[in-house]
């Protein structure tokens, strides 16, 4: 580790300790992390930084069990069990906070795209693309004005309905690398759509990222066209929607 990567490690857990630190006591949050108070104050303070090895525990350890339930935490149903999850996809700083914990935890490549799909995934895309320092492109459900060429993905969705994704196709070419991300997987139809796309454009897969699964189905489809590492940071029953 390069002494920019750890510099950037250390900050990530100063920005996790934070976002921790909002709703605890300097010794609640010593409860959670196991870490002295007195250090913690100094840490969330910005007077002292978290040694490589605090730092890689708090980030991949700590950390994603702690935006896991906070995440259940910001997730609403309603009463027919459709997701809002509002509270997560409008606030870009604490998916900068998810984007280091996912690629951690899932053994992301760096990829030279993240692809997701218009409109919720946009701003979870943004935050992983920052993350790598890649570059962020998102399929739409119409075709943008003014481009000429894209690349399309349709399918007959199990309702019946069809639904078509296009991606101007200047935005993923042949043999760049490209994680698929999506704020949430319920029947993983989306998803196979985006792989679809990053197959015609023969591009190469380094894996597929959700905020939220819902049941497994999702998942498990996505796992059945990729060999690449497929994740959620949380999966909810499946009697949700
Ligand atoms: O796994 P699936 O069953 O395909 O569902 C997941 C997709 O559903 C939602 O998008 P939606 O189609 O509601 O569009 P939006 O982001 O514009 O709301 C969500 O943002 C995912 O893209």
């Amino acid at each position: 580790m390069n002494r920019a990567e750890k510099a950037a490690l250390q900050l990530q857990a100063v920005a996790v300790l934070r976002m921790l630190k909002e709703t605890r006591t300097y010794d609640e949050l010593s409860e959670v992390t196991g870490l002295p108070a007195g250090d913690l104050n100094r840490y969330v303070n910005g007077h002292v930084l978290p040694g490589t090895d605090r730092a890689r525990e708090v980030v991949e350890g700590i950390g994603r069990d702690a935006l896991s339930t906070e995440l259940e935490a910001r997730v609403e149903f309603d009463d027919e069990g459709y997701v809002d999850n509002s509270g997560v996809v409008f606030d870009q700083s604490f998916l900068d906070l998810v984007a280091p914990i996912a690629a951690n935890a899932f053994g992301f490549e760096r990829p030279d795209v993240v692809l997701t799909a218009a409109t919720d995934g946009i701003t979870l895309g943004a935050a992983m693309a920052s993350y790598f320092d890649a570059r962020l492109a998102y399929a739409k459900k119409s075709k943008e004005t003014a481009v000429e060429e894209f690349i399309e993905s349709r399918q007959r969705l199990a309702s019946g309905i069809e639904l078509t994704y296009y991606l101007p196709a200047s935005a993923l070419t042949s043999g760049q690398r490209v994680l698929v991300v999506d704020d949430l997987i319920r029947s993983g139809e989306t998803q196979e759509l985006l792989l679809d796309i990053a197959l015609q454009a023969d591009a190469d897969v380094t894996g597929v990222f959700t905020l939220i699964a819902v049941g497994d189905e999702g998942t498990s489809r996505a796992e059945e066209i990729t060999d690449a590492p497929v994740g959620a940071l949380t999966t909810f029953e499946s009697s949700t929607r």
